[in-house]
């Protein structure tokens, strides 16, 4: 009883998540294996093979036996490999498709009832293709239970292992009809954020969206070559005959836009100097690749085939552990990179893994790597928003810096006149008042108490001021120890009341100029806007008027003359107006 009632501990609840994940795995593989009822037998070619021969040697049992259902190479050596597929009871005489699953970018000859017929994925004749498959349909009148005699043709590409279904019409159709929804929704992510990157490095004028959109573009022509996705259903004939080239160069160029992209994205120059020398190196070399690979001198194009393989891997290898150390020193995009780079990276290693034999019942590879491409240019993308948001964030920091006077945090004298241009220039005619305030006896806190405390002292000046105006009110410092206030929309008395109270509010912070009584105070000039007033005349007025102020005996507000008060206006703190 106590085994049955077993309570869940953290380690059993691991397994049995493990469990699941490998059931469902299975269940995947259960499914796509279930049409397969195969035995496989297959030889390398020699000279004088004929299909009779070969079948003949098939049925004595001479040729080696493998399992068609999981992934198996053919070499496409000098004269290619011969399979036989026998399928096992129980036989079904309805129609039957034969799939040959990844498609091989060679040539594969079908026998119907002795006669060749060739199946290949840049073949556009009026026949069923496969999608991300080849595709045979079994001739009707062939009997169940006969051998199927296919030809794996010489090729120069690398064979990739292959397994092989013979199914139902219907479930042929099923499955083709799910590959290309799954091929096209992957093909759509990247071209849309091919698209996004392209208009953003237009925009923006920025370099690494270029890298970016020519790093996702050729791995997205890498993986329409590679599934046939380009061939069936895209119909590119053009690209039938230059099969190989493009691949290589989408493959080389690929490496090099990826290594570009990630030495910006990623900011090299700041957290790894030095590491962008392998990089930049990485990206000329496989540039020099293409345009060997590209040149028609053979000898050029014999080396630069046999390179690109070990120098894709230590390239991919290098970006991946270039991307580390960035991460490592804090570089926020790097992460995003590795969030990306790493299951393609890992995708790319398992399929190498599979050209060597291993990993036989791993058949979901290749369409995992096209999802891979998907995951990774979606991931990009959002690594690039983040940059996108942080160059804006330093970019605000950086204006705010330039705006504001780093010592008492208000307007510096650019900033203000910029902005008070800006209110004078526009919006419906009304009141505008500027106050010109200048600090009495600084001079004399400076020499007396030091420089610090004038420091200080400024500070908390420019605190009460801005506590005081409104927050529409423009305030900003115009020299040493003047500052400048623009208000809006106000007419005289109020701008008098204003001044009035600024006055009053900095007196009361009761700063000792020096060992006496004496305490800081502030004189405030008043100008109103009038017609054709720009802010260097206004600004010249109320200092004028602040003057005035001085003269007048300190701590106080002057109206300048040309500016007139109604009769009941308010005369606190104001002296006497200044006579022109
Ligand atoms: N501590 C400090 N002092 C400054 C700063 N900018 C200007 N000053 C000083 O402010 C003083 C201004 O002196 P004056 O122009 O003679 O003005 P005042 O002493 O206030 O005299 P009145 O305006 O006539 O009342 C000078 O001593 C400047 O060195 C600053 O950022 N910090």
């Amino acid at each position: 009883m106590e085994r049955l009632i077993a309570m869940p501990v953290p380690g059993r609840c691991r397994r049995s998540w493990c469990g699941f994940v490998l059931g469902l795995l299975w269940l995947l593989g259960g499914v796509a294996h279930a049409a397969t009822a195969l035995n496989g037998a297959w030889r390398e070619a020699r000279p004088g093979d004929t299909p009779q021969v070969v079948l003949d040697e098939y049925h004595a049992g001479l040729l080696r036996s493998f399992d068609p259902s999981l992934l198996q190479r053919f070499p496409g050596s000098d004269r290619g490999s011969w399979v036989v597929l026998a399928p096992q009871p129980p036989w079904d005489d309805a129609g039957r498709m034969l799939t040959i699953y990844p498609p091989t970018l060679g040539a594969v000859t079908v026998y119907e009832q002795g006669i060749p017929r060739m199946l290949a994925l840049d073949d556009f004749g009026a026949t069923i293709h496969g999608h991300g498959r080849l595709a045979w349909q079994v001739p009707a009148g062939t009997a169940a239970s006969a051998a199927i005699l296919l030809r794996f043709e010489p090729s120069s590409l690398l064979s990739a292992p292959v397994r092989f279904q013979l199914q139902s019409p219907f479930e042929y159709a099923r499955q083709d009809a799910q590959w290309l929804a799954f091929a096209s929704a992957c093909f759509a992510v990247m071209l849309a954020m091919v698209l996004m990157a392209v208009c953003f490095a237009l925009m923006l004028r920025d370099v690494t969206y270029a890298w970016y959109a020519g790093y996702i573009l050729c791995y997205a022509l890498i993986q329409g070559i590679q599934t046939g996705f380009l061939f069936h259903p895209m119909e590119w004939q053009w690209l039938a005959g230059a099969t190989l080239l493009a691949g290589s160069a989408a493959v080389a160029l690929s490496v090099a836009f990826a290594s570009l992209f990630m030495m910006r994205f990623c900011e090299l120059p700041r957290y790894a100097p030095l590491l962008r020398v392998p990089i930049v190196a990485l990206a000329v070399g496989m540039i020099l690749l293409v345009l060997m690979r590209c040149s028609r001198l053979s000898l050029l194009v014999e080396v630069a085939q046999v390179l690109l393989n070990p120098l894709l891997m230590i390239g991919a290898v290098l970006l991946l552990v270039v991307a580390c150390v960035a991460a490592a020193r804090r570089s926020r995009q790097a992460w995003f990179f590795l969030a990306g780079w790493t299951p393609l990276l890992l995708l790319t290693a398992l399929t190498s893994a599979q050209v060597g034999g291993a990993l036989p019942q791993l058949d979901w590879l290749n369409d995992a790597s096209l999802a891979g491409g998907a995951f990774e240019a979606v991931v990009l993308s959002i690594g690039l928003a983040d940059r996108a948001l942080r160059l804006r964030h330093d970019r605000d920091i950086v204006r705010v810096l330039a705006d504001h006077d780093a010592l008492t945090n208000v307007f510096n004298r650019r900033a203000w006149t910029e902005r008070a241009s800006a209110l004078l220039s526009g919006g419906p005619p009304r009141p505008i008042a500027l106050l010109f305030l200048d600090l009495d006896h600084f001079k004399l806190l400076n020499d007396r108490q030091g420089h610090n405390a004038g420091d200080r002292a400024l500070v908390a000046v420019a605190k009460a001021l801005n506590a005081e105006l409104r927050p529409a009110d423009l305030l900003g410092r115009y020299g040493g120890e003047e500052f400048v206030a623009l208000l809006d929309g106000t007419p005289a008395v109020q701008a008098m009341h204003v001044a009035t109270r600024l006055c009053r509010r900095v007196h009361r912070l009761e700063i000792a100029v020096g060992d006496d009584p004496l305490l800081l105070t502030i004189s405030i000039g008043v100008a109103l806007r009038r017609e054709g007033d720009d802010v260097e005349s206004l600004v010249d007025r109320a200092d004028q008027a602040m003057y005035d102020a001085k003269l007048g005996g300190r701590n106080r507000v002057s109206l300048h003359a040309g500016s007139k008060l109604p009769p009941d206006g308010p005369h606190l703190h104001v002296v006497e107006k200044r006579e022109r």
